[in-house]
């Protein structure tokens, strides 16, 4: 082995009581703090799906019955990319925002980053990239499901600050409460040391801990800025090793297929550990509070474009 920190050596994130205790503890996202101007958000900024490399739920050990289904379609997409969602443009834009945030991102428990929650209250940029129309088909055609901002609202739009030098920036072994999520890399392998995303390509139930035994443990090629990962958030563990020097930047987007709402993966405890319970009541009602119409309810529940099966024709 090298010098270099592993994925390995992280422990893994606090469960169960532990999280009642830290849901007791926990502050709301900010909401009103004062930041200098943005430029607008351009639906030209998301770039042209090419081929995109894919690994699916079944090649993680998943069985076909533990897939979610509608119809003729089938939710087996796990890892997709790295490839690039946005243009140069785009991007310059969006890492000149997150930037900015960086000034009202708070310290993360369980992470070892700093990070921003719910970016989308507080940068229209932001608020306007994840509910454009071109940036949810291009996602949703990528997975092969219709994706919209996540109704939970508070969870869907996060940036992770990690920096070297005292401040460790790495993430421990998780899965997330999110099922669909896309990382976009602001900065690169030239902006830091270590800040390696690592994820366990095995079944949920089987990961086997920080062990450095096991040869499913994987490194995603992330060093490109602008490089987006998609990861069937709830279904891999995954981690990123602790930066040793430099600045990282990621946008963490968590989407939502309205026609498997029932089978969010999201628990009311998980969320409130990181919001505390009074700012999670309002989004749990939203996500599950009875729909008649999915793709139309859910849509205007996360304010968002509806996206449908037929959309991804
Ligand atoms: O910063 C990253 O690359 C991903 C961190 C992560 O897994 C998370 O925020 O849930
Ligand atoms: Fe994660």
């Amino acid at each position: 082995m090298s010098g270099r920190p592993s994925a390995l050596e992280l422990p893994q994130a606090p469960d169960g009581f532990r999280k009642v205790m830290k849901a007791l503890r926990a502050r709301p996202p900010l909401r009103s703090a004062r930041l200098p101007a943005e430029p607008p958000w351009r639906s030209r900024f998301v770039a042209p799906l090419a081929d995109v490399p894919r690994v699916s739920l079944r090649e993680f050990g998943y069985r076909g019955g533990e897939l979610l289904r509608a119809e003729e379609h089938v939710d087996d997409t796990a890892v997709a990319g790295p490839w690039r969602l946005l243009t140069d443009e785009g991007l310059e834009r969006l890492t000149a925002v997150c930037e900015q945030l960086e000034a009202a991102a708070q310290d993360a428990g369980f992470t070892a980053t700093r990070r921003l929650r719910a970016a989308d209250l507080l940068s229209p940029f932001i608020a306007n990239m994840i509910r454009d129309r071109e940036f949810l088909l291009t996602c949703s055609r990528l997975v092969g499901i219709p994706l919209i901002p996540h109704p939970l609202r508070l969870p869907t739009a996060q940036i992770n600050y990690g920096e070297g030098g005292g401040r460790q920036g790495g993430v421990r072994w998780h899965r997330d409460g999110m099922d669909y999520v896309f990382t976009i890399q602001l900065s690169g392998y030239d902006d830091y040391d270590g800040g390696r995303f690592t994820y366990f390509l095995g079944r949920t139930d089987e990961f086997p801990g920080p062990v450095p035994e096991d040869s499913r443990f994987r490194e995603a090629d992330l060093g490109e800025r602008g490089a987006t990962l998609f990861l069937h958030g709830s279904r891999i563990f995954h981690a990123v090793t602790p930066v040793t020097k430099g600045h990282r930047v990621t946008l963490v987007i968590s989407l939502f297929c309205p026609y498997f709402a029932r089978q969010d993966s999201n628990t009311f405890w998980h969320l409130a550990a990181d919001d505390g319970i009074a700012a999670t009541v309002p989004c749990w009602l939203r996500l599950k509070w009875p729909v008649r119409n999915p793709a139309v309810d859910f849509g205007l529940r996360s304010a968002s474009p509806v996206i449908t099966w037929d959309d991804l024709r």
